[in-house]
């Protein structure tokens, strides 16, 4: 699926591949990918067929060639033969190794193969989430504790800062994606490098307010922090209504589907103080319709928003923003190259109808909307900041192309 360069004239800009060892999507198969292995392995009983199955995957990753699905009842019940045969045709049965295609792509496939080999969609493990453990240790611990208390703060504040800090919270609450806890020592802090915040908060005090969507990334600790700002949006008049985007499958370890919204919202309307008391308004918002979780297929497809189907298009069209949540939607919006980072994100994200916002922490090698001199800073005092997930962005634009 090609991006939008060309036709916007932008820069060609070489796609992002796992190919290369000095760089940082290399150590997802090589580093990452072997520790989830491991986690999804100890965290569920799976039997010989799955153990076996995922022993064969990682193989396959590491040191084999990418296949295709295995055919069966199972693929068959999944439903989704013929997207991954078209998808997979320019890659299946040529000899390439997964890091040998964009990154993207291959770390799309991934999750889905993950997926069969734990026998997500047939058989007695149907509908097992292989992440579910992870993702419920995330929803009980103590980062969640720590947000619902934090959240009581808000009631000393002023209505700026109040908007402020709902915002701040949806970054940090990008930072403590569950895949960040499989390397040795998590960051601490994050320092934002760009901040369009306040440009935000004009958009939507200036606007009619209408609609917004949140194309949410993970559960728990970062799902928490996104509900409380579409929340606090409806509460304080700035939107009449919201569409949050989940996954319909598991996919990159931690991203929330609608079971993962549905216990975030169980254990947020029994929270005490001032989050409870938002949460049981956002619950109220779900029933009467004013909060709608949507789960399209797309979501779980190996292709950047350039090639959002129509409808998705004019949910975006007809927004007065949509926010794009964490990482993976970053690099899925603006295109997973390595764009020159003074690249403008307004000229990357133009080709969607609507304005656009990005709460992204860094967390892998595709940034744009810096100076040079910014970007040099960075490189000269912390040079993975790129992918060490210290760094974050708040873009916005609502300028169209
Ligand atoms: O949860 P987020 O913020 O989308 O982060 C996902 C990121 O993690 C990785 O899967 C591995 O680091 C990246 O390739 C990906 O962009």
């Amino acid at each position: 699926m090609s991006l939008a360069a060309d036709s916007l004239g932008l820069p060609e800009a070489r796609v992002v591949t796992a190919a290369d060892p000095a760089e940082f999507a290399y150590t997802v198969f090589h580093d990452r990918h072997p520790r989830l292995f491991a986690q999804v392995r100890h965290a569920l009983p799976y039997g010989p067929a799955q153990l076996d199955a995922l022993h064969r995957l990682e193989e396959e990753t590491l040191t084999g060639t990418l296949q295709p699905l295995d055919p069966g009842a199972e693929l068959a019940a999944a439903g989704d033969r013929a997207e991954w045969t078209e998808w997979g045709a320019p890659y299946f049965g040529r000899g390439l190794r997964w890091t040998d295609v964009p990154f993207l792509w291959s770390e799309s496939y991934f999750y889905r193969r993950l997926l069969s080999a734990t026998g997500y969609f047939a058989g007695p493990w149907r509908g097992v989430d292989p992440f579910g453990p992870m993702k419920a240790d995330g929803l009980a611990g103590a980062a969640v504790d720590r947000e619902l208390a934090a959240y009581g703060a808000l009631d000393g504040m002023s209505a700026a800062e109040r908007d402020s800090a709902v915002l701040h919270a949806c970054v940090a609450g990008n930072q403590a994606d569950l895949g960040f806890q499989l390397i040795a020592g998590a960051p601490v802090g994050v320092s934002l490098i760009v901040d369009d915040s306040a440009a935000i908060w004009a958009h939507l005090n200036e606007r009619e307010p209408g609609r917004v969507n949140l194309v949410a990334d993970n559960a728990a600790e970062e799902l928490l922090p996104d509900l409380l700002l579409i929340e606090h949006l409806i509460t304080t008049g700035r939107a009449t209504s919201a569409t949050v985007y989940l996954k319909p499958r598991p996919y990159y370890v931690s991203d929330a589907m609608t079971q993962d919204a549905v216990a975030l919202l169980r254990r947020l309307v029994a929270a005490p103080g001032l989050a409870g008391d938002a949460g049981r308004r956002l619950w109220g918002y779900c029933t009467d319709g004013r909060v709608r979780f949507e789960a399209p297929a797309f979501f779980c497809s190996p292709f950047g928003f350039h090639a959002f189907p129509p409808e998705i298009v004019a949910a975006i069209g007809s927004a007065t923003l949509t926010v794009f949540k964490g990482d993976l939607n970053y690099r899925r919006l603006v295109g997973d190259r390595f764009w020159p980072v003074t690249t403008p994100f307004a000229d990357l994200t133009g080709y969607l109808p609507g304005p656009v916002a990005a709460l992204r922490t860094c967390k892998s090698e595709v940034a744009v909307g810096l100076t040079e001199a910014a970007a040099a800073a960075l490189d000269a005092g912390s040079p993975d900041w790129r992918f060490a997930g210290r760094h974050a962005v708040i873009q916005f634009t609502e300028v169209r192309r």
